[in-house]
């Protein structure tokens, strides 16, 4: 098994800003657990993501906005504890930072105290800007999330490809722009055109990580549990897939049930 190079011994955020500067692509996956984030964290990945998409994935929700702070925290948690190298990034949950600065700070220590992540991040751009400076001055580094921002789907009804009409376009890279001014030490761009995308990437000097957002930015993040093919009806056209797990599992899976009844496991080797 090949593993990528480990030029650093421990990202930081201060990495990340880094790796743009040189040019280098910063690789960023999801993992809701220790067992997982031990392999991810192991093969190689710059920055791992606690997203709120472990409401979808783990917990079968059909959007992110029922997942819980305590929830994440212990996702997050179990991911702490498994990583080495990485940077841990945890999502702010929805309706733990929309109401008012102070509820947005309070949330983001209770993730940096409970679950030892090392940054939080939120959707969205001006709404929240008083928020994400507060978060700063605490010292707790923040990833922005602009594009199609999962948390507001009721807002918008459908998945679909964001910012592609004029002013959408003009209020995303005014935002990025914002949150750059603001301090975030990085931004998410999700489901956005390829052109807007990389104008954004070159307009700011932090770095731009897109999931659907083309190859013009400076990284890019999947879920997990998509690129190893766990979750097989999910098919965005922006998915690449490097395994298909979920035929390899069930094949796995009724072979030990045909074992189980046919009693060729276990067998005697496999007892005491
Ligand atoms: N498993 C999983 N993967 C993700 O990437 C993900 C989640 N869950 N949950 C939270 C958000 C939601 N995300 C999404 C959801 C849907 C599409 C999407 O492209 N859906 C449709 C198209 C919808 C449309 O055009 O109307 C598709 O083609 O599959 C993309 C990102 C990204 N995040
Ligand atoms: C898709 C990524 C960017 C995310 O926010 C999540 O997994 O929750
Ligand atoms: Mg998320």
């Amino acid at each position: 098994m090949s593993v990528a190079k480990k030029e650093y011994k421990r990202i930081t955020v201060k990495t990340l800003v880094d790796m743009k500067s040189k040019g280098e692509k910063i690789s960023m996956l999801t993992a809701y657990d220790y067992t997982m984030a031990k392999i991810v964290d192991g093969a190689g990945i710059d920055v791992i993501l606690v997203g709120d998409s472990a409401s979808n994935v783990m917990a079968g929700h059909e959007t992110t906005l029922p997942i819980t702070l305590d929830q994440m925290i212990y996702h997050a948690s179990s991911v702490v504890r498994a990583i080495e190298r990485a940077l841990v990034v945890v999502d702010l949950p929805f309706g733990t930072y929309q109401s008012d600065p102070k509820e947005a700070l309070r949330s983001a220590i209770r993730i940096m105290k409970e679950s030892g992540g090392h940054a939080v991040k939120l959707e969205g751009g001006k709404e929240i800007k008083e928020s994400i400076k507060r978060i700063l001055n605490a010292g707790i580094p923040v990833m922005g999330h602009l594009g199609l921002t999962p948390q507001s789907i009721y807002k918008f009804g459908t998945y679909t490809v964001r910012a592609k009409e004029e002013q959408e376009a003009l209020q995303l890279k005014e935002d990025a722009l914002m949150l750059e001014r603001a301090g975030c030490f990085a931004i998410v761009l999700e489901k956005i055109p390829a052109a807007l995308a990389k104008e954004v990437a070159k307009s700011v000097s932090i770095p731009v990580i897109g999931i659907g957002a083309g190859d013009g930015v400076d990284g890019q993040v999947l879920v997990l549990h998509d690129m190893i093919g766990m979750t097989h009806e999910f098919n965005p056209r922006f998915l690449r897939r490097y395994m298909n797990l979920y035929e390899e599992m069930t094949a796995a899976i009724s072979q030990y049930v045909q074992d189980v009844k046919s009693m060729d496991f276990p067998n005697e080797k496999e007892q005491y």
